[in-house]
């Protein structure tokens, strides 16, 4: 079997325009990504893909809300807006990596694992939302919302705009790993832990409930990664590069890092908290537990990125140096 790779595929990097582009504009950024990715099962690596859902189940959430004030259809809770994301896009992924496949003749089977994500009810994340969901605003626009819905919390995001927050705790326990392994032993390509999973807690019984929040997709394809044993880790979003002094006249684009030049960037905030902070987290949290490299990258850098010739690439030491 080749080398395990895990490819996180970002929320907002399958949506082009902001929520206005369709459901099918949607389906053609996942057909680009999965080009990239039977490009790296070609090369013999065995790949499972995870995926975000912040633009598409802040939606959701919004046209259920739509449908409750307009026409008094019942409300869908923030968990089931986030299982239908992880079906909808699961789906889209899975349809796309099939016909590509086939169109080039090669005998894989693709699965999407509905998967829910163990995660504290004490977490202290459930009272202070942090998760961008949905689409981004203006500062106008969010004033104006927040007159008409004082509950709703709204952060600055990246210098994109302004998003509600929602709460995301951290993921501590992937509920169907075992068939995600049995899966990946069969030599099936795997999709689980979509828009980081359903969020679910234990109860005194040991049942598992729902709640409402949305995790991490970095975090919990981070906590895969280690309890499957994946060699590397990729995660794919808007940008084919992370930077340091991001947006500013003086950005630079980093190309290989290890893990104390990463933590020495964190430490001087040059990560942005809600969009490239968890992916840097959940890197090193991946590096630290026995992961050999992440690589963050743009999806269609991919097959570039995994040959090392694009993307920003965190080691736990570079060659010829010894710095972890
Ligand atoms: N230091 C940084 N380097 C590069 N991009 C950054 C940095 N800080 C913030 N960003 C922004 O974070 C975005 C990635 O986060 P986000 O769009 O939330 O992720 P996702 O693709 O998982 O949905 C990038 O596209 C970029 O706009
Ligand atoms: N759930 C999640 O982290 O989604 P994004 O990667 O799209 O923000």
């Amino acid at each position: 079997m080749g080398k395990l790779v895990i490819v996180a595929i970002g929320g907002n990097s399958l949506v082009k325009d902001n929520g206005r582009d369709s459901v099918q504009d949607q389906y053609e950024a996942v057909c680009e990504t999965a080009v990239n990715i039977v490009d790296m099962v070609e090369e013999g690596f065995n790949v499972v893909v995870t995926h975000g859902n912040g633009p598409q189940v802040g939606f959701g959430l919004r046209r259920s809300e739509i449908a409750n004030e307009i026409a008094s259809m019942p409300p869908m809770p923030l968990v089931n807006c986030v299982a239908d994301t992880q079906g909808g896009i699961g789906y889209q992924i899975q349809q796309a990596l099939t016909n590509e496949f086939a169109k080039r003749g090669i005998n894989k089977k693709v699965a999407t694992v509905i998967t829910q994500v163990e995660v504290s009810s004490d977490d202290p994340n459930f009272k202070n939302p942090t998760k961008p969901v949905g689409s981004f605003f203006t500062i106008k626009q969010a004033e104006e919302m927040k007159k008409e819905h004082p509950d709703w919390v709204f952060v600055e995001d990246s210098g994109r705009g302004y998003r509600r927050v929602v709460p995301s705790p951290k993921p501590i326990d992937i509920v169907e790993k075992d068939a995600i392994k049995s899966l990946i032993e069969s030599g099936y390509v795997v999709i689980a832990v979509g828009g980081g999973g359903i969020p679910v807690v234990k109860t005194g019984d040991n049942t598992y409930v729902g709640v409402d929040a949305v995790i991490d997709k970095d975090f919990a394809t981070s906590l895969l990664a280690k309890q499957i044993n994946a060699e590397t880790l990729i995660i794919t979003t808007g940008v084919s590069r992370v930077c340091i002094n991001f947006g500013k006249p003086n950005q630079k684009a980093l190309d290989k890092i290890t893990v104390n030049e990463t933590k020495q960037y964190v430490l001087e905030n040059h990560f942005a908290p809600g969009s490239m902070l968890p992916k840097i987290e959940a890197s090193l949290s991946f590096l630290e537990n026995n992961g050999s490299r992440v690589i963050i990258t743009n999806p269609e850098s991919l097959k570039k990125a995994i040959n090392e010739k694009a993307g920003t690439h965190i080691l736990k030491q570079l060659l010829g140096h010894n710095l972890t």
